[in-house]
């Protein structure tokens, strides 16, 4: 079974793709690290992440170890992501990858921006997570402030806003919801909520009420 979970920033995509996939024994693969280790790996050799060309040669250089770094959670790897996922190479030499994880057995969970659109599109489940700016920001700051890292909640909204524009202006694979896809807006909904709420789409989806891994 593969489940797709695309949203804007911050929406709760891997929180949400963390607990469907241990409730189904599944591997999870939250995929904008991918795009995060490309633009921290490309600042941290001194380039610049609007060097298209640059990027493309570290995205197919990319080595998967990377993507436990603490420091892809962090804001300049979530802003640098943003740009570097705009350009088609980077997108194609990543596409492989994360193609290859959903068609492992038993299957997968994976979160991202275009994963029901275009990395999975024959997934058995869709969600759509989304929730108001606002209340993402607030999140996004608790769990920089958890962190002991600077979280001004104004600036991690603007941040989120741009990355939102960027992310679905651009003109190759931008986050959209898939026709099939099933909306889940957790704005008034906590982390538990949300998961019982995207449990019962799943479950509706696959057409069985307890677990399965197939
Ligand atoms: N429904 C929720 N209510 C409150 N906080 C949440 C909820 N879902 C996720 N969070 C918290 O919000 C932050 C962003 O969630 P995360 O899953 O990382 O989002 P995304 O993967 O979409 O960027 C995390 O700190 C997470 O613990
Ligand atoms: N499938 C994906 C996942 C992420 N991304 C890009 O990578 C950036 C960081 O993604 P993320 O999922 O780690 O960001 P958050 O939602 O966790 O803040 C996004 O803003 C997108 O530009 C993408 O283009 N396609």
């Amino acid at each position: 079974m593969i489940v797709a979970i695309d949203g804007p920033a911050a929406s709760g995509k891997g929180t949400l793709g963390r607990r469907i996939a241990a409730h189904y024994g599944l591997p999870h693969l939250d995929s904008g690290l991918l795009y995060r280790a490309v633009a921290l790996a490309l600042i941290a050799r001194g380039g610049d992440v609007h060097d298209a060309s640059a990027a493309t040669a570290v995205a197919q250089a990319l080595d998967p170890q990377m993507l436990g770094d603490p420091a892809l959670r962090g804001p300049a790897a979530g802003a640098g992501a943003s740009v570097v996922s705009a350009v088609p190479e980077v997108r194609a030499a990543l596409l492989d990858f994360q193609r290859r994880f959903a068609a492992e057995p038993p299957g997968a969970v994976i979160d991202g921006r275009d994963i029901g659109t275009v990395i999975c599109p024959h997934a058995e489940a869709k969600i759509f997570v989304t929730a108001a700016p606002e209340e993402r920001a607030r999140r996004r700051a608790l769990e920089f402030a958890g962190r002991g890292e600077p979280a001004d909640e104004a600036s991690i909204l603007a941040d989120i806003l741009a990355r939102d524009a960027r992310d679905m202006g651009r003109a190759v694979a931008p986050l959209a919801q898939a026709a099939d896809a099933v909306l889940l807006d957790t704005t008034t909904l906590n982390a538990d909520q949300a998961f019982a709420a995207a449990l019962a789409i799943v479950e509706a989806r696959i057409g069985a009420p307890s677990r399965r891994a197939g």
